[in-house]
């Protein structure tokens, strides 16, 4: 058995609204006498005097506010292991995590006051641990990476579920009326329809199968760019389909030059390469890879971190055509000699402008520089997303042959109009009574909440489930098979109220969320332009909550004012009165205008905002 083999998978856990939390292997999850640690050791986190959360036979629902908006200051504990969601609703909550990555405290440190200032994690795999059978016993020194045994479920080949899908809302015709500016040297006309794509029978049938009728501005422009061997930065509003614009031509291209998965090689070499941030969207990413190669001789996999490694170049080794990863895990692979570069023709970056600020650059420049890789020159790269800052694209541009083509559908960075973005000023103290008025109003209406910390994210969850609202959590700190199991309850309408952190921000498309609230508004105006862009979708209508409190978001006063005022909505005259005569005149105005080959931009500060959380992204 190789290094990379493990036989054994973990089961999922339960995350129930009934004050309960179950392990499947029998675990219990409740803390009355401290959570074990992976030696076996407890941790307190029932002492006050320690900073501890007074959690033992305290219910959420009970805590006065003050703790509850202050709770930063009053969780302890490092982090055990295990799978599961190691929470007491009665009460207890887990504190700091103990991971190998990033400036992350660890195991057993208080969190309280601690520095949170890992970016994201590096060591990104984690031991899922059912019971203690399955405990890795390598020295820690020796791989500080525990194993991830987390296999995820197979998927279906039905064809039903692979092209199930949602449906395009009303103002999916007024994509038309976007204007569309393409930069550079010799662009290609653009396609009306798809017909004029001229697909391959095969996929023009799983386009129709799709429910895809007519492309969208990033489509018809984006499907020709990339047809014609162009380099292209395109920039569209969230939800317009910038997937189905570089899936479908690489696709096409592929099968026109006959291109077929072979399984008899131990050294697999893709054709195609798509990068993303997160592990549910380079999952979401393979999946809509997989349903329009279906029936086709392209093989797309995808590895992403928390799951387990064999599995992943078990699956890579039947074949592999069109690799979807997050950077780590693919840069592991191509080291581990399963994935070459040379016959790489196309290299996509998906949400671009996070792959290339400061969190990801060094492992992107790792991956064009990666031993076999074919010079810019000699394989096209694809860059996408919906806000690219100028300093990016300033960046972005060494990545890209000179000639490259920058797409710009509506404005730089604008927010999706489809969504009614509408403010709310708060202290913090009161956020938590408006967040359940607000879901008052929603019925069994789809709600994503978006918080600023994974302790935040888990705390309002934990509430609303007192309060009986079917809520689940996504966030960096919860293992794979929770984060992948919150997705579906959420997806399915299991749960109605989704609370996330920022690794939900970006790219996730699920279907009929009416409504985002940001309970917590992000730092940078780029994650809330995608945060928002979690609804309102392809051409439905969507709804943004979000509570502003002028103690805290001051900073993002006059950006919030530039962004509503460009997608033509009311700006609250509190809004405008703070962001230009406040305190907030420092504001980042961090979206560009155009292409930044071409000057004149909205910036007032050019530096690029790093997302301030201490999220786990891939
Ligand atoms: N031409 C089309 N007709 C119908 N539906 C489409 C079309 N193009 C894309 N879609 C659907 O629209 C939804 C949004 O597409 P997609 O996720 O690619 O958006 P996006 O622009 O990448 O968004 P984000 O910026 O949030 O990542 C998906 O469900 C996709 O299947």
């Amino acid at each position: 058995m190789e290094d990379w083999e493990e036989g054994t998978t973990c089961s999922s856990i339960t995350f129930t609204c009934d004050n309960t939390i179950e392990g499947t292997h029998g675990d219990s999850w409740n803390t009355d006498g401290g959570v074990p640690d992976r030696d076996g050791a407890h941790w307190n986190i029932t002492g006050g005097e320690r900073g501890g959360f007074r959690g033992r036979g305290r219910g959420f629902g009970r805590m006065d506010q003050s703790e509850m908006n202050d709770f930063r200051g009053g969780i302890r504990g490092g982090r055990g292991r295990g799978g599961g969601f190691r929470q007491d609703f009665r009460g207890g909550i887990r504190g700091g995590r103990g991971r190998g990555g990033g400036f992350r405290q660890g195991r057993g440190e208080s969190t309280s006051g601690g520095f949170r200032g890992g970016y994201r994690g590096k060591d990104e795999e984690i031991f899922f641990e059912g019971n203690n059978k399955n405990r890795e016993t390598k020295d820690v020194s020796d791989s500080d990476k525990p194993r991830v045994l987390y296999i995820p479920p197979a998927l279906s080949e039905d064809e039903d579920s692979v092209f199930s899908h949602y449906e395009t809302g009303i103002n999916f015709n007024k994509y038309d009326d976007i204007t569309v500016d393409v930069s550079g040297p010799n662009p290609p006309k653009a396609i009306m329809t798809f017909d004029e794509a001229e697909l391959c029978e095969t996929l023009r049938r799983n386009v129709s199968k799709s429910g895809y009728v007519k492309p969208t501005p990033v489509q018809k422009h984006g499907i020709p760019i990339i047809s014609a061997g162009r380099d292209l930065m395109a920039c569209a509003q969230t939800g317009s389909g910038k997937t189905a614009s570089f899936l479908l031509p690489i696709l096409q291209q592929l099968m026109v030059d006959g291109v077929a998965a072979s399984c008899f090689s131990e050294l697999q070499e893709p054709e195609a390469i798509i990068v993303a941030p997160t592990r549910e969207l380079i999952n979401q990413i393979y999946l809509e890879a997989r349903k329009f190669a279906f029936g086709t001789c392209v093989r797309p996999v995808v590895v992403y971190g928390g799951v387990s490694t064999g599995y992943q170049i078990r699956e890579i080794l039947k074949g592999c055509n069109v690799l979807c990863g997050t950077p780590g895990r693919l840069l592991d692979m191509i080291g581990r000699g399963k994935v070459g570069l040379s016959k790489l023709r196309y290299l996509v970056l998906d949400e671009a402008d996070r792959m290339l600020d400061m969190g990801f650059e060094p492992d992107m420049r790792r991956l064009v520089g990666s031993p076999g890789m074919p010079p810019k020159e000699n394989h096209q790269t694809l860059m996408f997303s919906a806000t690219f800052p100028e300093d990016i694209q300033r960046m972005a541009a060494d990545f890209l042959k000179t000639d490259y083509l920058f797409l710009a559908v509506g404005e730089v960075g604008g927010a999706c109009t489809d969504v009614e973005q509408t403010f709310v000023q708060v202290t913090k103290f009161s956020k938590r009574d408006q967040l359940v008025e607000f879901l008052k109003t929603t019925g069994t209406e789809r709600t994503m909440v978006f918080a600023e910390t994974k302790r935040q994210a888990d705390f309002i969850a934990l509430f609303l489930c007192q309060e009986k609202v079917p809520t689940t959590s996504i966030h960096g700190d919860r293992e794979q098979p929770e984060r992948e199991k919150a997705l579906a309850d959420f997806r399915s309408g299991k749960c109605l109220v989704l609370v996330a952190t920022s690794v939900a921000a970006r790219g996730l498309d699920i279907p009929d969320v009416q409504h985002v609230v940001n309970f917590d508004l992000p730092n940078n105006i780029d994650e809330y332009v995608h945060r928002i862009g979690r609804t309102g979708r392809c051409g439905n209508i969507g709804r943004a909550v979000s509570f502003f409190d002028p103690n805290a978001d001051g900073q993002l006063a006059r950006s919030l004012v530039m962004i509503l005022s460009k997608a033509q909505q009311e700006v609250p005259s509190w809004l405008e009165e703070f962001a230009f005569t406040g305190s907030s005149t420092t504001g980042f105005m961090n979206f560009a205008s155009t292409d930044s080959r071409r000057g004149g931009s909205f910036q007032d500060n050019l530096k690029s905002q790093p997302t301030a959380d201490d999220e786990e992204w891939e």
